[in-house]
């Protein structure tokens, strides 16, 4: 796969999220994000191959360009799948041409949603763990 990253370029070091999209050339990366943030919203890094391990990303799969219905390559069923594969929140398609913000706000508050468990999560181990010190 010929793939390309394409990052929302938040020059804030501290940026709650950022967002990442790998797909092969041409299918939309730069488009999507244009239409989500705005004109020159984003940078371009090509990568060799990316790996996401750590327990901070939360992924996606886009079937983008669903105007185009007659070209698809991937159904959506294989999109579903990978995604269930994957563990990702969600597959979702979009099509700039009907341009939806819905799919992204739900991978938003998927990710809010994640983060908010995982603290609360983190804060109970907390908890117990100081019971435990207070204990002995
Ligand atoms: N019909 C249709 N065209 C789209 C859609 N999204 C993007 N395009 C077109 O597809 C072409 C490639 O879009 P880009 O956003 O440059 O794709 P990219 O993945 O960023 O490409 P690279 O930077 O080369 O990897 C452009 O001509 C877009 O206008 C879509 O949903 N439907």
């Amino acid at each position: 796969m010929d793939t390309i990253a394409t990052a929302h370029n938040d020059n804030r070091d501290n940026a709650e999220i950022k967002i990442i999209l790998v797909g092969d050339k041409g299918v939309g990366k730069s488009t999507l994000l244009d239409q989500f943030w705005g004109p020159n919203s984003n940078g371009t890094q090509p990568t060799a191959s990316m790996r996401y391990s750590s327990p901070f990303v939360e992924t996606m799969i886009i079937g983008n360009k669903s105007d185009l219905e007659e070209q698809r390559v991937i159904s959506k069923e294989q999109g579903q799948e990978l995604s269930s594969q994957l563990g990702a929140l969600a597959f979702r398609e979009m099509s700039v041409v009907n341009f939806n913000q819905e799919p992204f706000i739900w991978m938003l508050m998927g990710i809010y949603l994640r983060r908010k468990l995982r603290n609360q999560d983190a804060t109970e181990k907390q908890r117990i763990k100081k019971g435990r010190e207070d204990l002995s």
